[in-house]
């Protein structure tokens, strides 16, 4: 008998776990991420708003456009970093957690706007079910670190991505849609599986990533997260500090 608990279980625990936590009536602005996760944290926020009546004066900022419409179709408060630069709470999920608190992020192909928003947040915290957490990064998740790029650029990036850090980088192709996925923002999206048995810097590899002339936004958040909420095989809330 298997007797763990299903994944969307326990993403909702988490979700809901970090929300009542980090979400309090002193908070004006909310940072919503993007993935299958963070839609339980939005059913949270509005069942405070609509069902508890608190959180009145909440506005909410998103990092993608599934984000944005989760917020419009809860009847939430939009807000933008325009109007709303500084965020108290930014509340996300991710592909991966080591034990350093590194993430890989991106799965969704969000990475470039929750780098964003994320960085105008004084707290971020990450949800998750137990398959995120890992003691190093790739073991777990296998998709490899995704990469934000210019269209222009994709076949030199993966090149150069290949010769400086072994692995490969591949283009991602849409599954739907005939050739590459196009991101919120315009962009393609290379999937870098970096090689599993070689010891990264990922602070290091994310500068380095960076600094390759077409790479627009990595998927590696370093030193990001305050705390991570995992949602446990056993119906448990696991919180992991940096
Ligand atoms: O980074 C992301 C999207 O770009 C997501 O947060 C990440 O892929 C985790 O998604 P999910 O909650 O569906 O597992």
């Amino acid at each position: 008998m298997n007797d763990k608990i299903a994944l969307d279980t326990a993403k909702n625990l988490a979700a809901k776990a970090a929300v009542d936590q980090w979400v309090t009536e002193d908070t004006k602005v909310v940072g919503v991420g993007s993935g299958s996760t963070v839609v339980f944290a939005v059913e949270r926020l509005a069942e405070r708003v609509w069902k508890e009546g608190c959180l009145a004066d909440m506005i909410c900022v998103p990092s993608s456009y599934q984000a944005r419409k989760l917020i419009l179709d809860h009847n939430l408060t939009l807000g933008d970093l325009d109007r709303n630069p500084k965020i108290d709470v930014y509340i996300d999920g991710a592909d991966e957690v080591d034990s350093h608190m590194v993430l890989i992020k991106g799965g969704g192909g969000c990475l470039m706007q929750e780098k964003i928003v994320s960085s105008c947040a004084k707290t971020v915290i990450i949800i998750a079910d137990y398959t995120k957490k890992s003691l190093r990064l790739g073991e777990q998740w296998c998709q490899g670190v995704p990469i934000e790029v210019s269209p222009m650029a994709h076949v030199p990036i993966k090149l150069k991505i290949e010769e400086l850090f072994g692995g490969v980088a591949s283009l991602r192709i849409a599954l739907k849609k005939a050739g590459p996925v196009v991101t919120d923002n315009g962009n393609f999206l290379l999937d870098w599986k970096f090689l599993a048995k070689r010891e990264y810097n990922w602070d290091e590899v994310n500068r380095a990533l960076t600094m390759i002339p077409g790479v627009l936004e990595t998927g590696l958040f370093v030193d990001i997260a305050s705390k991570c909420y995992f949602g446990m095989a056993d119906g448990a809330v696991k919180v992991q500090s940096k």
